[in-house]
């Protein structure tokens, strides 16, 4: 039995606003260390891979799960956007959801507890503490507990500042605020669409990366959240994400990977670079910082590195193509933005490789399948796992 916990809100925020999408192929026994936090929540998991394969939920969750089968049953043909055997398959989960807002995390993913200090030891330890179920309490360096997803949701309700850097980080913060010279007239800040998370642990470092540095581990808890400047990408990790999914959700299209595709690890990046485009157009902020999980599984560094190559040396012609992207002032709706955006791949990264034509007709094929599950009110069946 699990003992001692984070801070958790009496009346856990957004408890009817916000769905956690995990994409899975193992049993969610790491559920278990997440209840207190996750347990009044809905859940929606999209099992990957075999879809004859029974995913082992803990008891006591509020959720529901879709396999391949489901996906297919309900988007029919469109169903060919969403990706099979890569994470990518979690995009389904934004789709099908009809909350508000978004929190979605890997089920290796684990509460972020103890101090830092012994962080070395403390990762075997910490792996061995889960592994007979004994969580300590969540707390950051400073001894103040802590929930992920409480400091995601407040990264969500709290203005971003992309149009002026603001040195003393968040100035929405308690115990900080807009520095001299910051201008009064950008004070207001923009709405939040994104709240990027980040890893202790196992760092989400590229296969070249994680083979020339396979015990590297990040021991540095950083106690900052920023927003990213308008104008500059970012690498978005879908590892511990949170969005509005009523401002952004058409954009969090995780791109084309995995089973039959030349490409994979790449989809949470493409996604992220699409957002930033689309929310820097419609003035929306992107954050990234706290709040910190403890990615416990580093996945296997040559396999990896076959899914990455392609992404390796396309990326160094995608990024200009991102930082130049420019959508006209009739793209008033993300929709409208990501339509746009998926002419310009067909028009300018097609000549790269095939692929991105084909990705061009899938964020398409994305927007067709988000609009007629969203705009139609269809009620999507119900799958396996208890309704809501
Ligand atoms: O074929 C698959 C493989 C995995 N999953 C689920 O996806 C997440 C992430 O899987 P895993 O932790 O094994 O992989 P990482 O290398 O640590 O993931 C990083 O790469 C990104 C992949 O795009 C991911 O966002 C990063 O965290 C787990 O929940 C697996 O169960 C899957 O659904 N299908
Ligand atoms: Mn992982």
């Amino acid at each position: 039995m699990a003992e001692g916990y984070g801070s958790i809100p009496s009346t856990p925020l957004l408890k009817d606003e916000l769905d956690i999408v995990i994409p899975t192929i193992r049993n969610l026994d790491f559920l278990e260390m997440w209840r207190p936090f996750f347990q009044p929540y809905h859940l929606i998991i999209v099992q990957d891979g075999d879809p004859s394969k029974t995913i082992k939920v803990p008891e006591g969750f509020d959720y529901e799960l879709y396999n391949r089968n489901d996906i297919n049953r309900i988007l029919g043909p469109k169903a060919s956007c969403i990706s099979f055997k890569d994470s990518a398959c979690r995009c389904f989960g934004y789709m099908i959801s009809k909350k508000k807002y978004i929190f979605t995390i890997d089920d290796d993913c684990f509460v972020w507890v103890g101090d830092l200090g012994e962080a070395g030891i403390f990762a075997g330890f910490a792996d061995l503490l889960l592994d007979v179920g004994i969580y300590l309490v969540a707390k950051d360096p400073s001894g103040k507990q802590i929930n992920a997803l409480e400091q995601h949701i407040k990264n969500l309700l709290a203005p971003s500042t992309p149009f002026f850097f603001n040195t003393l980080y968040d100035p929405f913060r308690e115990g900080a605020d807009f520095v001299r010279g910051y201008p009064f007239s950008l004070r207001e800040g923009v709405t939040t669409a994104v709240s990027h998370g980040l890893w202790l642990n196992i760092p989400d470092y590229d296969a070249p990366t994680q083979l020339v540095k396979p015990h590297e581990r990040n021991t540095r808890y950083v106690d900052a959240v920023l927003t990213v400047p308008k104008g500059t990408l970012f690498p978005m990790c879908g590892m511990n994400l949170a969005f509005n999914r009523e401002l952004i959700g058409p954009a969090m299209y995780f791109g084309l990977m995995g089973d039959g595709q030349p490409i994979g690890r790449y989809d949470d990046m493409w996604a992220g670079w699409c957002t930033k485009v689309i929310c820097d157009h419609l003035g929306l902020g992107v954050k990234t910082g706290l709040p910190y999980i403890w990615h416990s599984k580093a996945s296997n560094p040559f396999v990896n590195l076959k899914k990455e190559y392609n992404g390796i040396f396309w990326q160094e012609e995608l990024i200009p193509f991102f930082q130049s992207a420019v959508l006209s002032k009739d793209c008033t709706t993300v929709q409208k933005c990501y339509i746009e955006l998926s002419k310009q791949v067909r028009e300018k990264l097609g000549k790269i490789d095939p692929y991105f034509n084909k990705l061009a007709d899938a964020m398409v094929t994305w927007i067709e399948a988000w609009d007629e599950l969203n705009h139609s009110g269809a009620a999507a069946e119900k799958p396996n796992g208890p309704a809501k």
